[in-house]
């Protein structure tokens, strides 16, 4: 009895054939002496039982053959229908593969279609750069808007800007617009050269506007730097009209400003000024320009013959925003500048309306010869009246340019 809860005890988890050792069980139940004993007494008697036993074994083991062989058979109908199986397989993969080759046959359509799409894109914009005279160099420039309502439905703009273009009267957009507009709100740098009065305040202010979040009281997000004050009070002006319907807080640098204003606490989103001032808050009066997402150097010829150059250079010093965009602004672009201004940006876009450092085409130029002071007046009022009957001279860019002699 011992033993046999010894075994169990050996063999738990394991899976004992009592069935099949029934008599070894019983023998062991009754003893080891009596198991011997029952071995010597029953040897005599035991000639007929083993030759029981012979019988039931082979009985057994036919049985046993006869199970495998029936297993056997299964296995191979297994085989078979794991062939079959496996026919379906091919069957499949005869399907997936037809599969991957339609894929395939999409995917080259696909990217066919693409290609197509690409290169009709890039025939629009050279059509459209062609008709507005826009010349550009860069890698990737993204194309010409066709017109404002694109900034909505390509360049998600707040509808409030688009509509604030129409209150101001502005149906199309100039072709400084055209080109700048897009390129500032890809990401790119740009140095932008067209002709005076041809609407390039408007293709720097519309990407700060539409970029830069309103009402942020973290410190400065975008800085214009124009050559004269009146510039500077006049493109405050744009970029408030603009703005209209936004709390943008848009700051003009003013001597008193620039001279005690406390910049820490100060709130200002977009801040223009001349260098000089700019210059002197940032060097005496701490102002933080490290937030600064736009830099906008408007009239740069000017800014650079007027002898800022190292005072530009500590105001782009202090915009140290590793993510900033630069950008120049002027209706003359001489090498030499390009040449400076190339050392401070990346990967910047140029793009010339015109022909670079020309006069617009768009303006008329007239020599007059007046005969007398009194004429010269008289000559300057009838132009005035040819522009206003002229029906294309309500255009803004059709201004009367007039040499008058005496
Ligand atoms: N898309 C437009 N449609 C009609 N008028 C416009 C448009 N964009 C700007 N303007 C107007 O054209 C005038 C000249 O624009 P702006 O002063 O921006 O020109 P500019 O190229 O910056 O000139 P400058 O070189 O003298 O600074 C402004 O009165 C402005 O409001």
């Amino acid at each position: 009895m011992e033993k046999v809860k010894l075994s169990a005890a050996l063999f738990a988890g394991t899976h004992f054939d009592r069935k099949r050792f029934s008599a070894d069980i019983a023998r062991f139940r009754q003893g080891p002496s009596a198991a011997t004993h029952d071995a010597a007494s029953a040897a005599p008697s035991s000639a007929p039982s083993s030759e029981k036993k012979r019988k039931r074994k082979s009985k057994a083991k036919a049985k046993k053959n006869k199970k495998r062989r029936a297993e056997g058979d299964a296995s191979a109908s297994d085989v078979v229908e794991g062939f079959s199986v496996f026919k379906g397989l091919a069957a499949k993969k005869v399907g997936e593969d037809s599969e991957e080759v339609e894929t395939a046959k999409n995917e080259d359509l696909e990217v066919v279609r693409r290609r197509k799409r690409a290169e009709r894109e890039i025939e629009r914009a050279a059509i459209l750069r062609k008709r507005f005279d826009i010349h550009i160099s860069g890698q990737n420039v993204p194309a010409p808007l066709e017109n404002f309502e694109e900034l909505v439905s390509s360049y998600r703009c707040d509808s409030y800007l688009v509509g604030n273009l129409s209150k101001l009267g502005f149906q199309e957009p100039t072709p400084i617009q055209r080109q700048a507009i897009p390129t500032l709100l890809s990401g790119r740098e740009c140095f932008a050269c067209a002709p005076t009065g041809s609407g390039k305040t408007l293709a720097f202010l519309f990407p700060i506007l539409m970029k830069i979040k309103p009402g942020s009281k973290d410190g400065v997000k975008a800085v214009i730097l124009c050559p004269t004050r009146e510039l500077a009070a006049q493109t405050t002006r744009e970029c408030k009209k603009l703005a209209k319907g936004r709390k943008f807080y848009i700051k003009l640098m003013t001597k008193d400003l620039s001279t005690s204003a406390n910049f820490k606490d100060m709130h200002c989103d977009i801040l223009v000024s001349t260098p000089l001032r700019l210059d002197h808050a940032v060097q005496k009066r701490d102002l933080d320009l490290s937030r600064v997402e736009y830099l906008v150097l408007d009239e740069s010829d000017k800014l650079f013959e007027l002898g800022f150059v190292e005072v530009i250079d500590s105001i782009v010093k202090a915009c140290s925003n590793p993510s900033i965009i630069r950008s120049l602004f002027s209706a003359t672009l001489p090498d030499s500048i390009e040449a400076l201004a190339r050392t401070i940006m990346h990967d910047a876009v140029r793009v010339i309306v015109g022909r670079k450092n020309s006069a617009p085409s768009l303006i008329k130029q007239k020599l007059i010869f007046a005969g007398t002071e009194k004429g010269k007046l008289i000559a300057l009022r009838q132009s005035f009246a040819e522009v206003h009957h002229d029906p294309s001279g309500c255009s803004f860019l059709l201004v009367p340019c007039i040499l008058l002699f005496s």
